[in-house]
């Protein structure tokens, strides 16, 4: 597939309010399968502070919502000139996953400092110190995936990764001529990682040919282009800036409309057996 040149910004929520003549019906989409947050509904009025963070907002997409049976938590945080914090993981067991939207970044892993930007991918493993500010006169923005890593005892500690998406392995699905493929930022054999963050990207009217459906969650930002999404039973429109959070067994298809490739940051739980009841 020809992806387009590697963006300047990538999709984040716009912020701001809407017009008081909009129509605010039968946008968002909140069941027990799945949600849907659509761009125009990603506004000032849903944004949150976080302790440990200054000059920060964010939005908060996604997190467990019955005790501890979701396994993450999405965010799209927006930091002020000079913003961002020395102690953003709250949790001694959270690993972070990051995509930069926008602005200039230093990400300082371990005492290793790496100055990001748009289309940079990094990942911080659990029990590891690291620091973020934005380092320019403008907003700097990005997506984080916080997930609290199940460790399997073996092989040894995770590293650090910091890629940019231009740099990411490109893999073709199977018998599918180019038009769906995978940008992964992390092994996808090796096993000691409990989670995968990639995009993934179809050429127009390129599809997800069956709904699959299966036991990893999804949280699911739209970067590029359009699709009508199946979720469950229902095919919803989707776009730049939306974001879908898929439950465990939510079936899930797509087909790609529009004229530009369909591009998505995607989480996936992975690679650990599921917890059994204690009763
Ligand atoms: N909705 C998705 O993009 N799902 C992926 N094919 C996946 O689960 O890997």
């Amino acid at each position: 597939m020809i992806l387009p040149e590697i963006a300047s910004t990538y999709a984040f929520p716009p912020g701001g309010l809407p017009p008081q003549d909009t129509d605010p019906a039968g946008s968002a989409i909140f069941t027990q399968a799945y949600a849907v947050l659509p761009a125009n509904t990603q506004r000032d009025i849903v944004t949150s502070l976080l302790p440990g963070w200054d000059g920060a907002r964010a939005w908060i997409l996604a997190r467990p919502l019955s005790g501890f049976a979701e396994t993450f938590a999405q965010l799209a945080v927006e930091l002020a000139p000079g913003g961002g914090s020395a102690t953003p993981e709250p949790d001694a067991n959270g690993q972070a996953a990051i995509l930069v939207a926008s602005g200039a970044l230093r990400l300082t892993i371990a005492g290793a400092r790496h100055d990001l930007k748009a289309g940079h991918f990094a990942y911080v493993p659990a029990g590891t110190a690291w620091e973020i500010c934005n380092t320019s006169d403008a907003p700097a923005c990005f997506h984080w995936v916080r997930k609290r890593f199940e460790p399997i005892g073996a092989g040894d500690p995770l590293a650090p990764v910091v890629l940019h998406e231009a740099d990411a392995p490109r893999n073709a699905m199977p018998g599918c001529e180019g038009v769906w493929e995978t940008q992964r930022f992390l092994d996808p054999a090796d096993i000691r990682y409990d989670f995968h963050v990639n995009i993934v990207s179809f050429a127009p009217g390129g599809r997800i040919p069956f709904a699959e459906t299966h036991v990893m969650e999804h949280g699911l930002y739209v970067l590029q282009g359009t699709a009508r999404y199946l979720l469950n039973t229902d095919w919803v429109e989707v776009g730049p800036g939306d974001f879908m959070w898929l439950r465990a067994f939510c079936p899930q298809a797509c087909i790609a409309t529009g004229t530009e490739p369909f591009r998505y940051l995607l989480y996936k739980d992975v690679n650990r057996h599921p917890a059994l009841s204690l009763r």
